[in-house]
């Protein structure tokens, strides 16, 4: 960590969460500014340069002293998890967190939660397809938007299993569906579908468990 990172964390006030991962502070569409949605793609552009880049060593000197200025840069405007633009700006694919895979919701009604998702060279396992890993996440990010749509509270993974019945491509609009097949109390099942066209790429089956008032 640089000192600028030090600092950064030194400034993140007392946890104002209240239970789960939801945040007092409102969900808004302006943090970050109106441009945050091109910088959160430039980011995703420098993961998946970065994923097949092959420097020579005066190009990754260079590379080395460019990213540790713009990592300062960044570091000086951190903030703390509920107030960050990443994970909360709703109006881009996934609320403009870049550790997840884009997506943007298409449907969000009694049948679930459907959204275009792409995998991008960032997301490579090998041969051109997706990482396994990649996929589980995608599906716990939708699996818990759908959980969170049919309980109406936020709720944590307490498993997710996935079958992975075909090769998921890199680059290419699929179609993520997750919706609630049963509840049992705080228990919220879940079930997925990945599709590229009409191939099934993978399936979900996972739980999710409302949270109890000011449970973590
Ligand atoms: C719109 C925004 C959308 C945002 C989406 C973001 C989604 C991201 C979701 C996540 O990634 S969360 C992070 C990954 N998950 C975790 O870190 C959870 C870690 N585990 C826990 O915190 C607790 O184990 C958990 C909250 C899941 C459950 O603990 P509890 O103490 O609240 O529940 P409890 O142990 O009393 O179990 C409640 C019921 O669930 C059942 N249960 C709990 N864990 C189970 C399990 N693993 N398998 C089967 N059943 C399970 C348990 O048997 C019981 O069944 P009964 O009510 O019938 O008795």
């Amino acid at each position: 960590m640089s000192e600028a990172n030090d600092r950064a964390v030194e400034t993140v006030d007392e946890d104002p969460h209240e239970g789960g991962f939801r945040a007092h502070a409102a969900i808004t569409t302006d943090r970050g500014g109106p441009r945050y949605g091109e910088f959160s793609e430039q980011v995703r552009l420098l993961m998946d340069n970065a994923r097949y880049a092959c420097p020579d060593d005066e190009l990754v000197d260079e590379l080395i002293e460019s990213l540790k200025a713009l990592n300062d840069r960044l570091a000086d405007s951190r903030i703390d998890e509920w107030h960050s633009p990443a994970g909360t700006r709703i109006d881009l694919p996934s609320r403009g967190n870049i550790t997840l895979p884009p997506y943007v919701v298409t449907e969000v009604n009694d049948n679930g939660v459907v959204a275009e998702l792409t995998f991008r060279d960032f997301h490579l396992g090998g041969n051109n397809a997706a990482h396994g890993g990649h996929v589980a996440v995608a599906f716990d990010d939708v699996g818990g938007f759908a959980s969170a749509v049919a309980i109406q509270h936020v709720s944590r993974t307490a498993y997710l299993t996935v079958q992975y019945r075909s090769i998921t491509p890199l680059n290419t609009p699929l179609r993520i569906h997750a919706w609630a097949d049963r509840i049992e109390g705080r228990k919220v099942f879940i079930k997925g579908t990945l599709y590229d066209g009409d191939r099934l790429c993978a399936e979900m089956d996972a739980l999710f468990i409302k949270l109890n008032p000011g449970q973590a």
